[in-house]
């Protein structure tokens, strides 16, 4: 018998249920994977802002992360909000060869900021470099790496790359005709997935999502291109399906009532 394939986040809460924790395991489970998680943050959070952090400590982080290792055959692992460097330093001590989606969350979609200069200088000095893909929007890369906001968004992905992991630069933008994401393989070669954008505010957590899908993927088995593109395919998707709700005040939540249709989930048989 083979069981589903097993990915754990290791994330922020939202009280709201858009981004964070509830976007990752929704997500997992929407792709037919089982998602474990540790949280390392809980935000008192809804459609308009973030309105208190209350910090996990770093024991109780790796606690959580060690429990899980110890007893379920994890396939990757995808990060979110950290909330501090001491956090940043127990996910750099995960067990090398596990593969690492870094989401660098430092900014809510409401604005609020969640990652500090401390949280941004663990990325840069030792969380990218165990990462295996990064996944910033372009807010997140100009603060990881110092560029401006007039730069070629292929030389900031490339200024990324060269600390260490691939990269997936988002440009999620309801308001342009398309959205144009560029990813960075490992061996440095550019390309771009471009896709129509959905217009619509009802999005808050699609960087989780963005990022817990193309975790999936990878574990699947795709290459980087194919899965950020089956990801992008998936953000897409939800946010079709929430364009027109009308929940809360502030950005809704992208829909993780989605399911795509599924004959073949992912599987492994460790
Ligand atoms: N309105 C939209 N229409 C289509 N795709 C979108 C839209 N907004 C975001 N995306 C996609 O969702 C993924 C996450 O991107 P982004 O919104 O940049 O992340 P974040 O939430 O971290 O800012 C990317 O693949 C992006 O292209
Ligand atoms: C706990 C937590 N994690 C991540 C995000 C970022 O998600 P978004 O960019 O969609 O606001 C968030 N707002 N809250």
């Amino acid at each position: 018998m083979s069981s589903p394939l097993v990915a754990l986040t290791v994330a922020g809460t939202d009280s709201g249920g858009a981004a964070g924790v509830a976007a990752d395991l929704t997500t997992f489970a929407a792709l037919g994977a089982h998602g474990a998680c540790a949280v390392t943050a809980v935000t008192a959070q809804d459609t308009v802002g973030v309105r208190r952090v209350v910090p996990l400590s770093a024991d109780d982080v790796r606690a959580q992360i060690d429990a899980v290792l110890e007893d379920l055959p994890v396939a990757v692992v995808k990060t979110g909000m950290l909330g501090s460097a001491e956090v940043a330093a127990v996910v750099t001590d995960l067990p090398p060869g596990l593969p690492l989606v870094v989401d660098p969350v430092l900014v809510a979609t409401s604005g609020a900021e969640l990652g500090d200069a401390a949280v941004v200088a663990a990325y840069r000095d030792h969380v990218l470099a165990r990462g295996t893909v990064v996944t910033p929007n372009f807010d997140e890369a100009l603060r990881l790496t110092g560029a401006g906001p007039a730069d070629p968004r292929e030389d900031v992905a490339l200024a990324l790359h060269a600390l260490g992991p691939a990269v997936v630069l988002t440009g999620g933008d309801a308001e342009a005709p398309t959205c144009r994401d560029v990813v960075v393989d490992a061996r440095g070669r550019v390309r771009t997935v471009e896709h129509a954008a959905v217009p619509t505010t009802n999005d808050h957590g699609t960087g989780c999502t963005f990022a817990a899908a193309l975790a999936v993927h990878l574990a699947s088995g795709a290459d980087l291109i194919d899965a950020a593109t089956a990801a992008h395919t998936f953000v897409a998707a939800a946010l079709r399906t929430s364009a027109d709700w009308r929940l809360g005040r502030g950005r809704g939540p992208v829909a993780h009532t989605f399911t795509p249709a599924r004959h073949n989930p992912p599987t492994q048989e460790k």
